[in-house]
């Protein structure tokens, strides 16, 4: 079997996420989830949330489906990066992602969402593609959907083609030959951290020299921005006129007028060149004329992510073998 979705992002101005179909139970119940490479539980808003933190999401409403059953007992509770927070109970049900089904899929129903989310009226939840290690359904982790639905997979790998403020797509169990150009460059993955972790191969700021220091980090489509090393990261904003770190918005902002370096990244003997578009991510607030940087410092955060700035450039192989490896070709 395979399975082929779209990504779309949640804002025509600027790519802060995107979100994707899927169907939940019997008869089928259609919400849009943020795929996210940086966590491994999928949890939805439901008809356990407290109507007072839900605002213009979908809900899933286990009752409704004639096949849902409640993992009695089981708990779940989750913080990210940027400090959102969910937890709820369990239950398992028939579960689709584009033609893709895997049945008694574990459906992490929010019991409590923080504000961020009750605020982001286009996610309906998150469907973790992380390694299932890192799951925190208690007292029995759960399968992520990539996890279950593998061995329906003519190949267990999924692709993300992400795109820049357009849709793109997300791909199950084939490798689309018309979603990229030249060959694809695989490297080496370690699992151990619970995401998709690889070795760069170095980085160039503009046209200048390439740089052949590894930088270590990871594939997060779940993260909208680059977090790199505060090194590689003033190199750049060296480039640009008028670029401060600003405390007041907590990274990097320049005038919206400025004209930005593209940032290429290495991975084995390919390069990739995130445009300079791509490195303004959008104005600090609406109609101002000051910018937000697509890279960041990482020095806060302890691990350096390859966000949505980065994966657009790319056409992305999830490969989910053993050992597991990251496919990454130009398009
Ligand atoms: C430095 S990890 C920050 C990162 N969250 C972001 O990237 C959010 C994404 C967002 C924001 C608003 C609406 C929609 C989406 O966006 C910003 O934080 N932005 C964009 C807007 C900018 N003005 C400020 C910077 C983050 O926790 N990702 C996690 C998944 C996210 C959680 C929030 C909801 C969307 C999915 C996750 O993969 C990060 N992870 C990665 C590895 C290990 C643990 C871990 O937890």
């Amino acid at each position: 079997d395979t399975g082929s979705a779209a990504a779309v992002p949640i804002d025509p101005r600027f790519d802060i996420a995107y979100v994707t179909p899927v169907t939940i139970g019997t008869p089928p119940q259609t919400l849009q989830l943020d795929f996210d490479t940086g966590s491994s539980d999928l949890w939805v808003f439901s008809s356990h949330t407290p109507t007072s933190q839900i605002r213009g999401q979908e809900i899933y409403t286990p009752d409704k489906s004639t096949t849902s059953k409640l993992l009695d007992g089981h708990t779940w509770s989750i913080t990210y990066g940027d400090g959102s927070a969910s937890r709820g109970n369990v239950y398992t049900d028939n579960f689709t992602v584009g033609g893709l089904a895997v049945a008694s899929q574990a459906i992490q129903c929010a019991q409590q969402v923080s504000s961020s989310f009750t605020t982001e009226e286009s996610i309906d939840g998150l469907l973790g593609l992380g390694f299932s290690t890192l799951n925190t359904v208690n007292p029995a982790s759960q399968l992520t959907f990539f996890d279950n639905a593998k061995s329906k997979l003519g190949s267990p790998v999924f692709t993300a083609d992400l795109k820049n403020k357009q849709a793109g797509t997300y791909d199950f169990g084939f490798i689309d030959k018309a979603k990229y150009t030249g060959e694809i460059t695989y490297v080496p993955v370690n699992p151990d951290p619970g995401y998709w972790t690889f070795t760069s191969s170095g980085y160039a700021v503009g046209s200048g020299n390439f740089s052949g220091s590894p930088i270590t980090g990871i594939a997060d489509t779940g993260t909208s921005l680059v977090y790199l090393p505060t090194a590689i990261v003033t190199a750049y904003y060296r480039q640009v006129q008028g670029a401060t770190n600003s405390r007041n918005y907590g990274g990097y902002v320049f005038p919206c007028s400025a004209t930005l370096p593209p940032f290429t990244f290495g991975v084995g003997e390919t390069k990739f060149t995130i445009p300079a578009s791509y490195m303004s991510y959008a104005p600090v607030t609406d109609g101002s004329s000051t910018c937000f940087g697509g890279l960041q410092s990482s020095s806060g955060i302890g691990v350096n992510i390859w966000g949505d700035v980065a994966l657009k450039a790319a056409f992305v192989v999830f490969n989910g073998a053993n050992p597991p490896t990251l496919g990454w070709a130009t398009k």
